[in-house]
């Protein structure tokens, strides 16, 4: 049987910088990066498929009775999901896959496929959290707000993870995602060699 690549799981609260740390990982590692579906509004600049895949709730809510997820949840007010489809096809092709998402779907994953290699990405502070977030200036107050509430939760959950890696500086984060794949990359060439 060829080699099946492995799935990693990227997690943590929203505007900790996963999507920033992310960025810089694929320019040093080659990975193939999923779209997820959600029912949130384009925000400006962002495309259909680029993104996400912009789904109304009904168009989501079919998919989900269709199985199509590998994992879904909602949000502060909206659904995200990961389309199953593609991440297996890659996975069965060889390569690795990365999911970017929150955490209750990242704990859905665990569930779904134990060899999941899962990623917490921890803000330095809370307050630091909050700066970030605020600064990236995507959200109103009250959706800024709203995400922080859920953030303290998330917070708690770190522990069930594999691996944390707190994002003081995107450099040193990045280095310490790169290193987390590297070393998962090595484990699975020794399952090989056994
Ligand atoms: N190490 C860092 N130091 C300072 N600012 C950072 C750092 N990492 C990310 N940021 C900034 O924090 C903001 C949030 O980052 P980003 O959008 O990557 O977060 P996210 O976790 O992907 O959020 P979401 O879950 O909502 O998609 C951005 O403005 C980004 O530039
Ligand atoms: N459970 C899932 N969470 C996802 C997915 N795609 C993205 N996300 C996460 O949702 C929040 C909010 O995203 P935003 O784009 O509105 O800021 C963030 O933490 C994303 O990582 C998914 O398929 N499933």
């Amino acid at each position: 049987m060829s080699k099946q690549g492995i799935l990693f799981v990227l997690t943590g609260p929203s505007g900790v910088g996963k999507g920033t740390v992310l960025a810089e990982v694929c320019k040093q590692k080659e990975l193939y990066l999923s779209t997820s579906a959600t029912t949130r509004e384009p925000r400006p600049g962002e495309q259909d498929g680029v993104q996400y895949y912009f789904l109304t709730r009904e168009q989501f809510e079919q998919k989900v009775a269709e199985n199509g997820f590998l994992e879904h949840a909602e949000f502060s007010g909206n659904c995200y999901g990961t389309p199953a489809e593609p991440v297996d096809a890659q996975l069965d092709a060889g390569h690795d896959v990365m999911l970017e998402i929150e955490v209750q779907g990242a704990m859905q994953v665990h569930q779904m496929r134990p060899d999941a290699v899962r990623i917490f990405i921890a803000p330095p502070s809370f307050a630091e959290l909050e700066r970030r977030l605020t600064g990236r200036g995507t959200e109103d107050a009250d959706a800024v707000r709203r995400r922080l509430e859920t953030a303290k939760h998330e917070l708690t959950l770190a522990k069930e993870f594999d691996y944390i890696v707190v994002n003081n500086t995107v450099e040193q984060a990045t280095a310490d995602v790169l290193a987390i794949l590297r070393a998962e990359n090595c484990r699975a060439a020794q399952v090989e060699i056994k």
